[in-house]
């Protein structure tokens, strides 16, 4: 028996550009790759945005000379169809792509368009199927179906949380998360998410805003302004604290949450955490890996 490992897991993240960020992501495929010793980890970012300012820096000296934590691969970083297409390449068979995403939104069922396209793929002989097995982890924050309820991912995320409402707690504050969003689709699982943190830890109020769609910033001041809040912890919803929770959330502009709280009197302490940073979070991801792959008879080890 050799050891040369017959699995592969592609870590697919939206990505950020913010090298302070990175280690969110960077730990995410560590601990993918300590619970799963002998399976080939791999990280992919899905916005071309993304990927394209890091294959411009490539060519920066002067950058890489002044980000020596940036890891090398990170500069040819490629898309999940890209990846895919490198295991497939050195022989990978079964592989399962687990999205970071935190909801089944526009970049996740992008994702899961290219892998269930890839899936079906079809040849004279079945031997030379490209894919053998070609599997896909669910969001954070889950998807449809009866096999793992969304409702289960929802609890799972807030148990993962409970730092934030101790370290509120142990301020004084009410805790105030910023996610993402999307315009296209309802986000009200984010709203199930804020409801079932106030169900769990009634001790610190929690409050979920969106960069997109609802509930919106001014939906958040409404009820903080009702419920008499004047002292927050702010942090980010997402996976990096990037470009969205370093501008949107807490940056000078006139228009960030951070500006906008603090003109209302409020009394605002920002943490420019992601949630991959947290041990926690990233055992979800792990567990999500593992039922998809268990789901098609992969057995990641
Ligand atoms: C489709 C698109 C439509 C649109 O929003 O315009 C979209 C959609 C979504 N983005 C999401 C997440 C994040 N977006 C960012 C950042 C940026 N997003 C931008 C563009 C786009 N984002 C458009 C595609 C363009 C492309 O493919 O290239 C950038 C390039 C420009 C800009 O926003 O102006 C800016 C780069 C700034 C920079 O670094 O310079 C970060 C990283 C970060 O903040 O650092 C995260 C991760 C947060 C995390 O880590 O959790 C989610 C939630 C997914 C989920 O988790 O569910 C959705 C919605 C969904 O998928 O439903
Ligand atoms: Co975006």
């Amino acid at each position: 028996m050799d050891n040369k490992p017959q699995n592969a897991i592609v870590i697919a993240a939206f990505g950020t550009t913010y090298d302070s960020t990175l280690a969110s992501l960077l730990d995410i495929k560590s601990s993918m790759q300590t619970r799963y010793p002998n399976t080939e980890v791999r990280l992919a970012f899905t916005s071309n945005f993304i990927r394209k300012k890091w294959h411009k820096r490539a060519t920066d000296k002067t950058y890489i000379a002044e980000h020596q934590n940036v890891p090398a691969t990170l500069y040819n970083v490629k898309n999940v169809l890209g990846t895919l297409a490198d295991l497939q390449d050195l022989g990978f068979s079964n592989i399962v792509v687990q999205p970071t995403h935190l909801t089944h939104g526009e970049e996740y069922m992008d994702t899961k368009a290219i892998v269930d396209a890839l899936a079906d793929i079809e040849t004279i002989k079945p031997k030379f199927k490209p894919f053998k097995r070609l599997a896909l982890g669910r969001p954070l924050l889950g998807t449809w179906g009866v096999k793992y309820p969304y409702h289960q991912d929802i609890h799972s995320l807030a148990i993962a949380l409970k730092d934030d409402v101790a370290q509120a707690k142990l301020q004084n504050r009410a805790l105030v998360y910023m996610g993402h969003g999307n315009e296209h689709l309802s986000t009200g699982l984010y709203k199930e998410f804020e409801i079932e943190m106030n169900k769990m830890y009634p001790q610190v109020k929690t409050f979920v805003g969106l960069v997109e769609g609802f509930p919106d910033l001014n939906n958040i001041v409404m009820q903080i302004e009702s419920q008499h809040v004047t002292s927050i912890m702010l942090r980010p919803l997402m996976i990096v604290a990037g470009d969205h929770a370093n501008n949107d959330m807490a940056g000078d502009e006139k228009d960030s949450w951070k500006t906008v709280l603090t003109t209302l009197g409020i009394n605002v302490n920002t943490v420019l955490e992601g949630l991959g940073e947290k041990p926690a979070v990233q055992a979800i991801f792990i567990q999500h890996a593992n039922d998809a792959a268990n789901d098609l008879g992969i057995q990641l080890n």
